[in-house]
């Protein structure tokens, strides 16, 4: 086990929005995180991250409590834009390579290159769909242990949707643990070790999708629906 959280917790005030969530996670699995909106994904990769703290409960990266050290190793791309406006392509990657140790330029370089972004190009000016591959190449390049990405295909065009997926995992180490939130169920399945589903800032099932597959006969997508479109009787 690479990352355990246990019983971790975070209100906003009087809404819990990740309530006693406990996970294990494997060194070298893709994890697909499902839910609807405000179950509490984005809140648990935060968590996770180290940027929010839990108010009860916990997450742990190898046995130490989320921290300085953590962040070192836990890379997490975030919904939120954050690159100024003034910066172009190169330089945010001179912006990520002066924050992270573990950066690589040339990474960089061949990720952007892959998804057909050039060094001229300025954050201002970028469509959604450009804004959300800057962003996934910079994480990207970045050599961390576990990647947290917070809806990386928003945005991208149903053709580059698989490209990109490819282009993420062919990016990373076999001992690398990845969780992906997305709505994007069917880009997902083709891709997840394992899924957790959450609602209402539980974690109420996880399944291993070859399992899923095998003995149940059953996609993500099916279980997907009856897990939240009949009442959460669904089992895998
Ligand atoms: N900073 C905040 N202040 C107050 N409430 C918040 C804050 N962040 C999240 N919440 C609330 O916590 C709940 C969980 O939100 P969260 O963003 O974690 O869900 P999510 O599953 O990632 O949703 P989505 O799929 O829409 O991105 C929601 O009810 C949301 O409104």
């Amino acid at each position: 086990m690479v990352l355990e959280s246990r019983e971790a917790t975070k209100t906003y005030g009087r809404k819990t929005a990740v309530d006693h969530v406990s996970l294990e996670l494997e060194a070298g699995f893709v994890y697909a995180m499902l839910g609807p909106n405000g179950s509490g994904k984005t809140t648990w990769m935060k968590m996770a991250a180290g940027l929010v703290k839990p108010n009860s409960g916990g997450i742990r990266y190898q046995n130490q409590p989320i921290g300085i050290e953590s962040k070192k190793e836990i890379a997490y791309m975030s919904t939120e834009p954050y690159f100024y406006s003034w910066m172009t392509v190169a330089d945010v990657g001179k912006y990520y390579e002066d924050f992270f140790d573990d950066f690589s330029m040339e990474k960089y370089h061949q990720l952007i290159t892959s998804m057909e972004l050039t060094e001229d190009m300025r954050a201002k000016k970028l469509s959604s769909g450009m804004m959300a591959k800057l962003k996934i190449a910079v994480t990207m390049a970045r050599k961390a242990k576990i990647y947290l990405l917070d809806e990386p295909l928003n945005g991208i065009d149903l053709l580059a949707r698989d490209e990109i997926m490819r282009t993420i995992l062919a990016s990373i180490e076999p001992d690398v643990t990845m969780v992906i939130s997305s709505h994007l169920i069917d880009e997902l399945e083709r891709v997840a070790d394992a899924v957790l589903f959450m609602k209402e800032g539980h974690l109420i099932r996880q399944c291993m999708v070859e399992e899923l597959r095998i003995s149940q006969h059953k996609s993500v997508a099916d279980l997907y629906r009856e897990i939240y479109g009949h009442g959460g009787e669904a089992v895998c």
